[in-house]
């Protein structure tokens, strides 16, 4: 479970750019976060990521109340979470193929277990052919695959993406939203921030509208996504 309780954030001394946002997220829900562009997306996937502390409001990731948290638990719970960043921050120095394995590797999974895991997801995504590539070689699309593969491998407890189909083509995004579908079959948490409306309409899943820092939530259009609910006190 998450939930944000009249969450405010705001860089420095400057004007808050996530004002009031209140919504909780149950388990296993697929949810798109949409908005203009400086509208407060980016934003909110940091504290969604524990990347940024709130300047006030409630926050509570996985079950676990952020004010309560040691600092000493945000590794495992950092752990529990993927994200595919709109800058794909690969590992330069590694190949596709070990880019993807490094989650896998770090949890102790055995080497045939990590060559199975990584050959088939990087045959969906398309790259079997540029597994051994270092990113530099990649085009920005690839790079992205390959930063969306590294951030499903784990099938974390919560998956956040940026922008995660702004580099490939419609054939592709749709191909990598099924991934996502069914990774969140499998009860991954999901929030996936994007411009594409297209994908947002076609996918129908339920939408955190951002429009400079304030929150609305649309219902979806299709199921089974799980419903957010609002806060007893936003509902009118
Ligand atoms: N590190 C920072 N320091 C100061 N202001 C910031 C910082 N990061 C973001 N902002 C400001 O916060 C606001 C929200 O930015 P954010 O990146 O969250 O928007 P966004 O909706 O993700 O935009 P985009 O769609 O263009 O990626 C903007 O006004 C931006 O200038």
């Amino acid at each position: 479970m998450i939930s944000f309780e009249n969450v405010g954030l705001r860089y420095g001394m400057g004007k808050e750019v996530l004002k009031d946002v209140s919504f909780t997220l149950k388990p296993g829900s697929l949810h798109f976060l949409t908005g203009p562009s400086g509208a407060g997306k980016t934003s909110l996937l940091k504290l969604l990521y524990l990347a940024k502390r709130q300047s006030r409001g409630l926050i509570s990731i996985l079950g676990k109340d952020l004010s309560a948290l040691d600092r000493s638990e945000l590794p495992r719970m950092r752990r529990r979470i993927g994200v595919v960043f709109q800058d794909f921050r690969l590992f330069d120095h590694l190949s596709a193929f070990d880019n993807v394995a490094l989650p896998l590797q770090i949890k102790g999974a055995k080497k045939s277990q990590v060559a199975d895991y990584v050959g088939e997801l990087l045959n969906w995504v398309g790259l079997q052919d540029r597994m051994h590539a270092k990113p530099a070689t990649l085009s920005g699309g690839e790079k992205q695959r390959v930063a969306i593969a590294r951030a499903v491998i784990n099938k974390p407890d919560l998956l956040l993406a940026d922008e995660p189909t702004g580099n490939v083509d419609p054939e592709m995004a749709m191909r990598l939203m099924h991934l996502f579908e069914e990774l969140n079959k499998l009860g991954t948490t999901i929030v996936i921030a994007t411009h594409d409306m297209g994908i947002v309409k076609e996918i129908g899943a339920p939408t955190l509208r951002l429009d400079d820092g304030n929150l609305t939530i649309l219902p979806g259009t299709k199921g089974p996504y799980i419903k957010t609910s609002q806060p007893a006190w936003k509902r009118t």
